[in-house]
């Protein structure tokens, strides 16, 4: 799989040979999308964006009390983080996002060429931990209750939870080790 991921974020008008891709990181609750893709971003210096950020408050309500997200729930948030990576590429700069875009469809509509970029501009990083270690990091991350989503739903994104022929995967990895691959892979 080839990322040519560029190194930094541009700074003036559009142009094919400026332009840099984007990167989505995919997984169900826990698998490291926002720790990983916050250090990528960090890296290539260009902007990082959270998808649990997007959601509606009915979509956080909804999780929170320990219902899992339908496709109707996800479709418009879907939208929603579509048209941000398109306004992104169609600029040219680069932008890393987190997206659990659990189910094949929901991939297609986050890269489908009508709404966002050209599938090939966007590379697709799925993030697969064993249920051992998502359980164990979703159990320590809910202690004080800092982060909305329970660990009793990580069974309903399992089943959701889709292959990617594209993308390039990882299971139980250290973070910095993530990182230092998906940059050698450019
Ligand atoms: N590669 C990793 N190794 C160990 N712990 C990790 C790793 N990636 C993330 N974590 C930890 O797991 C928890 C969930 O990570 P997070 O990035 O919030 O996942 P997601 O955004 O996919 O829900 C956090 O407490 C984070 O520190
Ligand atoms: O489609 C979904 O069901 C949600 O997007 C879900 O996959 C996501 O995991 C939550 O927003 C919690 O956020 P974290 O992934 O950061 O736990």
């Amino acid at each position: 799989m080839q990322l040519a991921l560029g190194h930094t974020c541009r700074t003036t008008g559009p142009g094919p040979e400026d332009s840099y891709p984007g990167v989505t990181f995919q997984g169900v609750s826990g698998s490291g999308k926002s720790t990983v893709g916050k250090g990528l971003a960090a890296k290539l210096g260009c902007p990082f964006f959270d998808g649990d950020d997007f959601h509606h408050d009915a979509n956080v309500e909804k999780m929170r009390k320990g219902q899992p997200l339908n496709d109707g729930d996800r479709q418009p948030w879907l939208h929603r983080l579509a048209d941000l990576m398109q306004q992104h590429i169609e600029r040219g700069e680069m932008m890393v996002l987190a997206c659990s875009a659990l189910k094949k469809s929901y991939r297609e509509l986050l890269l489908s060429s009508d709404r966002s970029p050209d599938r090939h501009a966007v590379a697709v990083i799925a993030l697969q931990p064993s249920r051992e270690e998502l359980q164990k990091r979703l159990q320590i991350r809910s202690v004080g209750g800092s982060h909305f989503m329970p660990a009793s739903l990580l069974e309903s994104q399992l089943a959701d939870q889709e292959s990617d022929p594209d993308a390039m995967y990882f299971g139980s990895m250290d973070k910095d080790d993530i990182i230092e691959r998906i940059l050698k892979a450019r």
